[in-house]
């Protein structure tokens, strides 16, 4: 970036998670991503680089062919000046949360990431001046395992989202269960997926973000009780969904509004984008299309009905993408953790060997080739071992990626036959869809991934499944006049 330019003043703090903090251009549609790290761990400037590189890298040749040109964008890495820098760190430091003060921004470096800035990404038919409205959603893993190795019975019935909630409630991260149930939005039924994206609004807590114009207006848990942010969203969304008439406020005009914001949504999501080559994974035997724990289908199976018809995901669109990405965790990480520690045990006897894997890239053509082996016969070998772990790193990535759909309202004279159009009741919406946070989940964090997993379906037996098991008499009785569900008793 050029140096002269470089003014503090002109980006301010937009948003941040575990391992990186963005900052946004007060008028240009750009970002700067920077890299955070534990106050005291120091890298030097090339691993820095050269780890901003990888992700670019990795984005570029991977995520784009899997994902698809338009749903990606990779940016560049960009060297800054170190004053700038120091500058902004400070400016901004009083706009972070708290709970994410425990990671420092690195302004050694000079090196971050340049980005568009996908909450006012404009497309041909918008007009610079156009109000942009922008949902950020981490929708997590969409399946619930079909491996042979999983050892908790638990894991073939409850996603890993809805298990893992128990744990977050329980260590204080969230102050109450999210009704919102991964399966039900990747499920493209779309009574399920409006009844998670409800659920999202109702308690977005690190899934959802709404901005508008590019500020953060809901989400990230906020102080206020949902209710009063509910129809506090409704009265900003108003203007995008019921441009012309004068719909009363109140609990009316919040239903009113989420209903639209809802409907606008799933149609995005479920619109096909550029073709990607995720479709041309095929995983194989999926597992159940219903996760027990989600309230949308307990109350089906209350009211009686059978698992909610599935319409499955249109093949070109992101969520499907996604979901084919997640799903190259062909073992889980209970079948994954033998063959990662096959992996180490090589790396121990021939450490050289290491760059030749390719365990911490180069992420190129050939590293993007070696993850379309599905094969699952193991040949006892470090090959097979190292293309299911790189597998797993890559369906890691896309259960941890977001979405973000930009939408705003359509001018007069756009043609309804343009694609990327979603007809809301009252006001056509043009919008696009883009993955983001697409950083290959490390090597080093699999021995991590393996104690977390243990530790969230034992927590959530012993728990949850236990107190449902103590009640289940009763709610037998709820069902008596259920049939369909006694026969299955
Ligand atoms: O393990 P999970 O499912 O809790 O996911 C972590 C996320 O927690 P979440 O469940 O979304 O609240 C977590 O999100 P938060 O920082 O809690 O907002 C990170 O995204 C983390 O990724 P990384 O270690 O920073 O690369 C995520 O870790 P990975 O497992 O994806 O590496
Ligand atoms: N290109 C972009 N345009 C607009 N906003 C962005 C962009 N990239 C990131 N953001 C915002 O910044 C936030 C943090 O970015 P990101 O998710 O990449 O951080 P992270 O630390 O890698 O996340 P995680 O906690 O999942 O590891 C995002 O949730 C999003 O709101």
């Amino acid at each position: 970036m050029e140096e002269e330019k470089m003014d503090e003043n002109e980006w301010g703090y937009h948003g941040e998670g575990n391992k990186s903090l963005v900052v946004a251009h007060a008028q240009r549609c750009v970002v700067l991503r920077f890299l955070k790290f534990p106050p005291n761990r120091k890298k030097t400037s090339e691993e820095i680089f050269q780890h901003l590189q990888d992700i670019v890298d990795f984005g570029r040749n991977v995520m784009k062919e899997f994902l698809g040109e338009n749903c990606v964008h990779c940016g560049e890495v960009v060297q800054l000046p170190l004053e700038f820098v120091k500058q902004l760190c400070l400016k901004i430091q009083s706009e972070r949360p708290e709970s994410r003060c425990d990671k420092d921004l690195d302004t050694l470096s000079g090196y971050a990431m340049c980005l568009p800035n996908l909450t006012r990404l404009q497309t041909y038919c918008i007009a610079e001046h156009r109000p942009i409205l922008c949902v950020e959603i981490k929708p997590k893993c969409g399946f619930i395992p079909f491996s042979s190795s999983v050892t908790h019975e638990m894991k073939h019935k409850v996603c890993r989202y809805c298990m893992h909630q128990h744990l977050k409630v329980a260590t204080g991260k969230w102050k109450q269960i999210s009704k919102y149930c991964p399966l039900d939005l990747f499920s493209g039924n779309k009574q399920r997926m409006h009844f998670a994206l409800k659920s999202l609004l109702h308690e977005a807590q690190n899934n959802l973000k709404i901005f508008k114009n590019g500020e953060l207006i809901y989400g990230c848990g906020g102080a206020r009780s949902p209710a009063a942010d509910l129809r506090e969203l409704a009265h900003q969304l108003k203007p995008f969904f019921f441009p012309s008439n004068g719909l009363a406020g109140g609990a009316q005009c919040t239903r009113a509004v989420v209903r639209e914001l809802v409907h606008v949504i799933t149609r995005a999501l479920l619109s096909s984008s550029d073709k990607g080559r995720a479709g041309a994974l095929r995983p194989g035997p999926r597992g159940p299309l219903v996760c027990e724990a989600s309230p949308f289908s307990r109350s089906f199976h209350r009211q009686g009905k059978n698992t909610p018809e599935r319409s499955g995901l249109p093949k070109g669109c992101l969520l499907y993408k996604t979901l084919q990405v997640q799903m190259l965790d062909l073992l889980d990480i209970e079948g994954l953790y033998p063959l990662y520690n096959r992996v180490e045990r090589y790396l121990e006897e021939f450490p050289e060997e290491r760059k030749v894997l390719q365990i911490d890239g180069p992420y190129d053509e050939a590293f993007y080739q070696k993850l379309l082996d599905l094969s699952t016969e193991d040949d006892g070998t470090v090959a097979f071992a190292l293309t299911k772990v790189q597998q797993y790193r890559a369906a890691m990535t896309a259960k941890d990626c977001s979405i973000m759909i930009a939408l705003s309202p359509c001018l007069q004279d756009t043609s309804p036959e343009q694609r990327l159009i979603v007809p809301a009741s009252r006001a056509r919406m043009a919008f696009s869809v883009s993955a983001l946070d697409l950083d290959l989940k490390p090597y080093e964090s699999i021995p991590h991934q393996h104690r977390l997993d243990a530790k969230i379906a034992s927590y959530y037996a012993k728990t949850v499944h236990a107190k449902d098991g103590a009640v289940a008499p009763t709610r037998f009785k709820e069902r008596e006049d259920c049939t369909l569900v006694l026969h299955k008793v």
